[in-house]
């Protein structure tokens, strides 16, 4: 059972890594409505992996992790929480068209057989336009640049309405103007209490709209020892 007044997010005490093998430890961080909290590190700090481990993806080496006051392994209320992967190879090759892409994030909303409504799709448009992708609806996601489909995936996530936003890397690649999209959204959502975690190589336009910086050091073999929360 969920607790209203926990943060959307918490680490505690966490070593996460692959294996069963730390590649960072000693990790805590809270995510409460409203903060846009950046993760930041050099390559191979451990950035993904930690992102992929508060996604319930596997990871948690020992800690505990903490979704809406839920122990991650009972956590199932996955529609509240959003997430932009890093790599985006899986959907590259889809004949399918952005919008089709994006109206997949709006599924975990609906109940079972309920067809789209018309606020799903004002959520799918408002969506594109989130995303800086308010024209290009009806493109084959195999015509998009490396920067459009990631754009493309953001947007995907948007159209779920996530209480937790996770993006690993969304600007990678993605031109200044649409950069500056993407923060304006960030900080639309940030208004309206959605948390948002953000990996980030560079700030760059999302810097004004960043709340917390968290550092991560260069990896180093963290020793296996205690159990897994
Ligand atoms: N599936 C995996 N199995 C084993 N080791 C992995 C796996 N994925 C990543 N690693 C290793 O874990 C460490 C952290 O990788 P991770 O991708 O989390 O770093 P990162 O900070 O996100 O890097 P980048 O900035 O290059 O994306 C690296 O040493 C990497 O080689």
């Amino acid at each position: 059972m969920s607790r209203p007044d926990a943060p959307l997010l918490a680490v505690r005490g966490a070593a996460v890594g692959h294996d069963g093998r730390a590649v960072l430890g000693g990790l805590d961080l809270e995510v409460g409505p409203g903060d846009v909290v950046a993760v930041r590190g050099a390559n191979g700090t451990g950035k993904s992996t930690l992102v992929r481990t508060v996604l319930g993806l596997g990871g948690l080496v020992r800690g505990r992790v903490e979704l809406f006051g839920t122990p991650l392994d009972r956590f199932r209320d996955w529609r509240r929480v959003g997430y932009v992967p890093q790599r985006t190879a899986v959907t590259a090759g889809m004949p399918v068209t952005v919008r089709e892409l994006v109206a997949t994030g709006r599924l975990p909303r609906l109940r079972p057989w309920q067809r789209f409504t018309e606020a799903d799709r004002c959520g799918v448009d408002c969506a594109l336009e989130g995303a800086g992708l308010a024209g290009d609806g009806h493109r084959q996601l195999a015509e998009l640049s490396g920067g459009q489909h990631r754009r493309a995936l953001v947007a995907r996530a948007l159209a779920g309405d996530p209480e937790l936003l996770v993006l690993d890397e969304p600007t990678a690649g993605v031109d200044a103007a649409a950069q500056q999209v993407l923060a304006a959204t960030l900080a639309g959502l940030s208004a309206t209490g959605v948390g948002i975690v953000v990996v980030l190589h560079e700030v760059g336009p999302l810097a004004p709209v960043l709340t917390r910086t968290v550092s991560l050091g260069h990896p180093t073999p963290v020793p296996l020892s205690g159990a897994v929360g």
